[in-house]
């Protein structure tokens, strides 16, 4: 599949997940098979570029190509701006959030709010293209369904947004009102999809290799978008790819590889973000990693007393050298 200029390896996608697809664990799903991966959002706002949190967001150096920069905001003209500044800081891709449900992005008219104004829509689409296309940087969106379950406006943003030279879609199969309750539903994706030329990926409450199929069969999407499912889980996309494309399934990584994934995935947190923050955001990841191992939650519960990286780094090699029996993985 092709997103602009860009090939991609495949066509099994990391969803953006601010504080869970940090850029270590982007890396880590690309080496294990992601055909693509977008940044978590950052924000347009550049009153905040300089905060902590947007700095490391917007930090993409070493990345694996093609670097894909997600940005939120509702305002043209720093969308556009926001663009620009991170298509200089390396971004190859530039996504625009329009799906974010959380209240604190709504309530600045930013992530899935500008839903309900399809001309502001069109304004920021046309802003952000208009700067990138000189660039020779394509510009895609995420966005959901729609605001609300009885006005599902996808299909209007969606060939509105081709026409404005969107170079791939991405499209959760829930509303804003959804939240992440209930099911993802594909009708809409496979209705939009029907519709456009430009590349369509299905997101939405894809866990397996076998959905991933039938989830592509039904829409006709291009692609597939996993967000939840990878959490703490990073080889999910080389176990879909091979799926796709051989009909077999993988075995999951065994203990002695999980070890290892999980040490030199930490290792990349400290290089990244160095002690301080590494030990933090290394912290989260261990606990998603552990969650469904016997014994995991418990030892993860003990983390939060250790404050530096060496002694976090060597608690979890010992964890796993001590259980004497490969650790059974959830499916
Ligand atoms: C913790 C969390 C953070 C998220 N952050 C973003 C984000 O920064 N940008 C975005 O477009 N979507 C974000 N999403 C939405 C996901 O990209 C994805 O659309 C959603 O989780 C549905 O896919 P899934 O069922 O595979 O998880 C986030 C979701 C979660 C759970």
């Amino acid at each position: 599949m092709r997103i602009g200029p860009h090939s991609l390896p495949n066509n099994v996608f990391v969803a953006p997940m601010a504080g869970v697809t940090d850029r270590p664990y982007r890396q880590l799903c690309k080496r294990l098979g992601a055909g693509h991966a977008v940044s978590e959002m950052a924000a347009s706002n550049p009153k905040l570029w300089d905060s902590v949190k947007t700095s490391r967001r917007i930090d993409h150096a070493g990345e694996i190509e093609p670097i894909a920069v997600q940005i939120a905001g509702g305002d043209p003209a720093m969308m556009a701006e926001a663009a620009r500044f991170n298509v200089e800081r390396g971004a190859r891709i530039i996504d625009i959030n329009m799906g974010c449900p959380v209240k604190k992005v709504c309530n600045v008219l930013a992530g899935s709010a500008l839903l309900r104004d399809e001309d502001l829509v069109a304004r920021i689409i046309d802003a952000v293209v208009n700067a990138c296309a000189p660039l020779g940087v394509p510009v895609t969106l995420k966005t959901r369904t729609g605001w609300c379950r009885d006005s599902r406006n996808a299909m209007r943003v969606a060939t509105r947004a081709e026409s404005l030279g969107i170079a791939a879609l991405a499209l959760h199969g829930r509303t804003r009102q959804d939240l992440y309750t209930g099911q993802a539903e594909y009708d809409t994706i496979r209705a939009v999809k029907a519709e456009l030329k430009i590349p369509v990926i299905a997101n939405g409450d894809i866990c397996t290799p076998e959905q991933a199929r039938d989830v592509l069969q039904y829409t006709g999407a291009d692609a597939v978008m996993i967000g939840r499912a990878a959490q703490g889980r990073p080889w999910i996309f080389r176990e879909v790819d091979h799926f796709l494309r051989t009909g077999e399934k993988l075995a999951p990584p065994d203990h002695k590889e999980m070890r290892e994934l999980l040490l030199e995935h930490l290792e990349d947190h400290y290089r990244f973000y160095g002690e301080y923050t590494g030990v933090r955001t290394a912290r989260k990841h261990i606990g998603w990693y552990l969650a469904d191992l016997p014994g995991g939650p418990a030892f993860c519960a003990g983390m939060n007393q250790i404050e530096n990286t060496r002694e976090q780094w060597q608690a979890v090699a010992d964890w796993f050298d001590q259980s004497d029996e490969p650790r059974a993985l959830a499916a």
